[in-house]
């Protein structure tokens, strides 16, 4: 199977082309695809898939299988994939159907690649705080949907978190039936926020798109930034506006491709291995 590997700010995705239609089992391959170690290694897998109702479709599955409705570094990236590869030859108002309503991308190009890529990510929308219990403390956190669901958690010395213990509390923490992306935000001294994710179905990633855009929706809300602020990730900074004149989101940020590559799937040693590992 053909593959292309791409990245924003190390939030990175396997691509397949879906055009001609799409594979058996779609989240068992992602788990496959995205194994570092028996696969290609990603934080998930992403579909390229033909729409009615736009020029592209997506669909994204995280590391462990489960769907997004959504992802920010990922569309970005199908941005570029498309056009690099000469699918499209629209660099504006190009249009990619997602599980949570079309999108429209910007493309800006250096040498006739796409470089970076603005997104409008359509309305957020804002829940009362509410107070959550994980790791022995009690945690405040604005409930943020951007098509995909996000809780921001606001405090600081976000660097020595250990979201290897908190991420998994409060990802599945019962206030949140579908689970949640969780966001640990603070804003800096230069007027930046900083953050820190852990993914719904892939853990602590360098870097997400959405959860980008929850922070500073609600950090702009509690008038904590501005309302057009420099988000500063583990991977790297995105641009995020949170318009004033319509209520959309633009999240402007890189897209990169890592390299091309085929893998055979008959190897199913992993499946054992995995299996064995998960019984102990
Ligand atoms: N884990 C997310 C999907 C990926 C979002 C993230 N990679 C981004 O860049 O927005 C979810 O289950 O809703």
């Amino acid at each position: 199977m053909r593959f292309t590997k791409m990245q924003g700010l190390g939030n990175d995705y396997v691509y397949l082309n879906c055009t001609g239609g799409l594979p058996d089992n779609l989240p068992e391959l992602a788990v496959r695809l995205s194994d570092r170690h028996f696969g290609v290694g990603a934080d998930g897998l992403i579909c390229i898939c033909p729409s009615e109702r736009a020029d592209f479709g997506m669909r994204i599955f995280n590391a462990d299988g489960s769907e997004g409705a959504m992802c920010g570094n990922g569309i970005r990236c199908l941005g570029k994939y498309v056009y690099d590869k000469g699918l499209t030859r629209k660099t504006s108002l190009l249009t990619v159907e997602t599980a949570s309503g079309v999108r429209y991308l910007e493309l800006f190009l250096r040498d006739g690649l796409v470089q970076s890529v603005l997104v409008d990510m359509g309305r957020p929308e804002l829940s009362p705080p509410v107070k959550l219990m994980a790791a022995g403390r009690t945690w405040q956190a604005v409930p943020v949907s951007v098509g995909n669901p996000h809780a921001v958690v606001f405090c600081g010395g976000v660097d020595a978190l250990n979201l290897a213990e908190l991420g998994p509390a409060l990802e599945r923490h019962p206030a949140f039936p579908d689970r949640v992306n969780v966001e640990f935000a603070q804003s800096d001294d230069r007027g930046g926020l900083k953050v820190r994710v852990w993914e719904r179905g892939s853990g602590e990633t360098l870097a997400c798109g959405t959860g980008a855009c929850a922070a500073l929706t609600a950090a702009a809300r509690a008038g904590l930034v501005s309302r057009h602020t420099t988000v500063h990730l583990p991977g790297g900074e995105l641009e995020v506006r949170w318009a004033e004149e319509n209520g959309h989101l633009y999240m402007t940020g890189p897209a990169v491709t890592v390299f091309e590559g085929e893998i055979s799937l008959e190897n199913e040693n992993y499946r054992c291995v995995r299996e064995k590992n998960a019984v102990q």
